[in-house]
């Protein structure tokens, strides 16, 4: 914990020419957001260009005497003329076309957080405040005053954040436009809060990941395979948050652009199993407290998901591939943040890299720059292709109002002014067949399958020729030595088949597809104003408590809640010898509540919910999701006629004809079978998923608990101090409650666990074993996942020796009678 002690002031990280050119009565750097990126939600577009009429009016545009510099040609009003986006997204309109030809700036958002509790003890005024949408006003200074594409009051959600600076970028990714979404800001200015969010009001990164899948389900006529990664950059060293092992990873450089060597990519199949991914990441990020920020983030994290998609019904079109990259900066830390030791050298790798962002922008906006210093930084580095224009990017600018913060938030505001005039170009990325996952998976299905029906007819291209009755002598000959031989090869040939069958269906289950079944003859748009993304209020209702809040402010309510700690740090409290483990278990918290969506549904709620038909060729799988999480539909008994992939849709139909079904995933499915006592089908690959996830909420509800428990001893530390308290003892029953429902869960789906097969002993009932056995079996499973790819052309070759065994069999067994002379 920071020390309360004033230290001298260090330099601010960031170094801009003092202000002085007067901007003619204009506000420098607006740029209008086109209105097709406008949610109907939050905006319509008519509402959208009255905005863009009424920001300019006269009236409200002021003088200022203060202005950051910018060259002419790079500063752009907000003319009709000057807009750069692309023309909106009409539903006839060809959305590659608008993406091939579209030149944007990087879309500048800033959004302000409410003052804290923190803040507002100790005296703070309002320093900044949002004058209107677009204008970020100075208080103190009137005439002191930036425009950006938009600008966020304390009140607005992050929802409403994401539907006008994030959307667009998710959107485009999906269309094959690499994207990049970052928050940036000093210390405890919000960026974790919109980035990540708590249960009450999901970050960015949950959004996207849900609206991702709902695009997916929006898109019948193509197929997308997703992978994720995680990373972070804790002082200048890369980090696998999905891979504990995956420590100080390099950067390599191809044609492509730059990557992290090593790190691991993992295929997700939905919302639920890429959040799940990065809560399990979260939990292995660097995190500590400062006296801004009991929760400081202590590393910049990077989550990004790589999307390949191609035209379902035509073999022959390109497949795209983009990333979007979705970014929680580590905040920069003045002075004020009065750090000490560990916290100090780590804020000062946090500012280096800031820095280094900062001038690549800097560099970049002003268009003229030779030499761009990406390699100062592992940030820059990773971030270079998107930087250097190539995709879409949105930075969002957390601020606080407070006047203790006003020239940080200065910086941050003149840093964004200059990232405003950066060019990008947002054209979709092409790949040959050769580099995409999804070609590759496509044609080893349709390989395994024309394989499987040679077996299956018994039909191999090139028969043994019997031409002389020597042969046919060495034939008999080898058919009575080999009868038992040929009995047991005949044997593996029918497991032979069923592990063609598994890998078939565990191949085409990775690759998504929408549930609708219906293929138009030419790609449909997407209507340009999505079904808005709902996690659902039954589920969130579902949720447990909110944690133990130690956060004053709530963006949904904007209501201001003082919890037991809140003070922590203002009043020195933060100090104590476990600051660092409260801060912990906090954040951990925090961090967890993405996990919202593994929660395990209430019992009536799995009972009315419709579960789909497993009988398909294949079962089921998944992980549970919750109510209106997108029914993306990882079909295994998807089809191949003439090379063609055909989906026979069965759930989609089902739910279809339900219009108060609620709709579901196959995860949703599992569950149900779960909980229903119905065992997950024998087919031995998809049971692995199944496993899998079945582990993976276990892991979670083990967390959880733990989380509980902690809370629950902290608690009682409490009320030993103050025995009268009835509250803490209303706190902690509840809690010992959800401790007790949460086990009760964990054992359910152990159960479940070792009902389904995986050997365990029948005395290893405790959680721990469990927990070892879980994991045990789940680096088996990957094992041999990697081993069944690596051998799988080696069977290939065994099944068509098999074949040709049997076709030996069967023309032997037609010469029987034949007397050799
Ligand atoms: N828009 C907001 N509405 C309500 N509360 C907010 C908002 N933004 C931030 N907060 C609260 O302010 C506190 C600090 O936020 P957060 O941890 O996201 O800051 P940060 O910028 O990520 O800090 P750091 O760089 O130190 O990690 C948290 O308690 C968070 O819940």
């Amino acid at each position: 914990m920071a020390s309360s002690a004033s230290k001298p002031r260090a330099s601010s990280p960031f170094r801009f020419r003092k202000p002085s050119t007067s901007m003619n009565g204009k506000l420098p750097g607006y740029q209008p957001i086109p209105s097709s990126y406008q949610s109907s939600s939050s905006q319509s577009g008519s509402k959208a260009s009255s905005y863009v009429e009424r920001s300019l009016t006269p009236s409200r545009v002021r003088s200022l005497s203060q202005g950051p510099p910018m060259s002419a040609q790079k500063f752009r009003l907000s003319s009709g003329s000057s807009v750069s986006f692309g023309s909106p997204i009409t539903p006839t309109s060809d959305r590659f076309d608008f993406l091939n030809r579209a030149k944007e700036n990087i879309s500048v958002t800033v959004r302000f957080r409410p003052l804290s509790a923190r803040e507002i003890q100790r005296g703070d005024e309002v320093a900044w405040y949002a004058d209107g949408d677009t204008t970020v006003r100075s208080e103190y200074h009137t005439a002191t005053a930036y425009a950006y594409d938009r600008v966020f009051g304390p009140a607005t959600t992050t929802r409403g954040v994401y539907d006008v600076a994030a959307q667009h970028v998710v959107g485009g990714a999906m269309e094959g436009v690499n994207g990049t979404v970052f928050a940036y800001g000093v210390t405890s200015s919000g960026k974790t809060h919109t980035m990540h969010g708590d249960q009450k009001s999901p970050g960015i990164i949950p959004l996207a990941v849900k609206d991702v899948f709902n695009i997916i389900q929006e898109t019948p006529s193509r197929e997308f395979l997703l992978r994720v990664s995680y990373l972070e950059i804790y002082n200048e060293v890369i980090n696998d948050l999905l891979d504990p092992a995956g420590q100080n990873l390099r950067v390599r450089e191809d044609a492509q652009g730059t990557y992290v060597e090593g790190i691991k990519e993992e295929v997700v199949l939905s919302p639920a199993h890429a959040l799940s991914l990065i809560a399990a990441g979260e939990e292995l990020r660097h995190v500590g407290s400062n006296n801004f920020n009991l929760l400081s983030s202590r590393s910049h994290t990077i989550f990004t998901l790589t999307v390949e998609s191609s035209a379902r019904d035509d073999d022959d079109e390109e497949v795209t591939l983009s990333q979007l990259n979705l970014i929680d900066l580590a905040g920069s830390e003045s002075s004020k943040t009065e750090t000490t030791g560990l916290r100090r050298k780590e804020g000062s790798y946090i500012n280096k890299s800031l820095l280094t962002l900062g001038t690549v922008i800097a560099k970049l906006s002003d268009g003229k720059a030779s030499h761009i210093p990406y390699r100062d930084s592992k940030l820059t580095r990773l971030l270079q292709s998107s930087l250097s224009g190539h995709g879409r990017i949105s930075l969002i600018c957390t601020i606080t109002p407070a006047s203790s913060n006003t020239e940080e938030t200065h910086n941050t505001l003149k840093f964004a002014h200059r990232a405003k005039c950066v060019e990008i170009h947002a054209a979709p990325n092409r790949i040959l067949d050769e580099k995409s996952l999804i070609k590759k998976y496509q044609k080893e299905i349709t390989n395994l399958k024309q394989e499987l029906d040679q077996l299956k007819r018994g039909i191999i291209e090139r028969p043994f020729l019997v031409t002389n009755h020597e042969d046919l002598l060495t034939l008999r000959q080898q058919l009575e030595a080999g009868q038992v031989k040929l009995q047991s090869r005949l044997e593996e040939e029918e497991q032979a088949k069923a592990a063609l069958m598994g890998r078939i269906q565990r191949l085409t289950k990775l690759i998504l597809v929408s549930t609708k079944n219906t293929i138009p003859a030419s790609i449909p748009e997407r209507p340009v104003y999505r079904r808005r993304h709902s996690f659902g209020e039954e589920e969130l209702a579902y949720l447990p408590d909110k944690r133990r809040d130690f956060t004053f402010l709530d963006d949904e309510d904007e209501s201001i809640m003082v919890g037991p700690e809140s003070d922590l740090s203002a009043s020195g409290k933060g100090e104590s010898t476990n600051g660092e483990e409260v801060t912990r278990d906090e954040k951990k918290s925090k961090r967890r509540s993405m996990l919202a969506w593994f929660k395990l549904r209430r019992n009536e709620n799995l009972h009315a919910s419709p579960v789909a038909n497993g009988d398909t060729e294949s079962s089921p799988n998944g992980s549970p999701a919750p109510n209106g999480s997108p029914m993306v539909h990882f079909d295994p008994a998807l089809d191949y006629k003439g090379g063609r992939r055909k989906s026979h849709s069965r759930k989609g139909e089902e739910l279809s004809t339900d219009p108060f079904s609620e709709p579901t995933t196959q995860a949703g499915e599992l569950f149900s079978a779960t909980v229903r006592g119905r065992r997950p089908p024998p087919t031995g690959t998809t049971m692995a998923d199944q496993m899998d996830l079945l582990r993976e909420q276990v892991k979670m509800l083990a967390g959880e608990v733990a989380f509980c428990t902690s809370s629950l001893k902290r608690l009682s530390e409490q009320a030993a101090n103050n025995p009268d308290d009835f509250q803490l003892e209303a706190q902690m029953q509840k809690l010992k409650e959800e401790i007790e429902e949460k086990r009760r869960q964990m054992q359910m789906l152990e159960e479940r666990i070792i009902g389904s097969g995986e050997a365990t002993p029948a005395s290893a009932s405790s959680f721990e074993l469990s927990q070892t056995i879980v994991k045990l079996t789940s680096q088996l499973n990957e094992k041999a996942f990697d081993l069944e790819i690596k051998t799988a052309d080696n069977r290939i070759l065994q099944e068509q020796l098999q074949a040709k065994a049997r076709f030996l069999h069967l023309y032997l067994q037609s010469f029987r009678h034949v007397t050799v002379p």
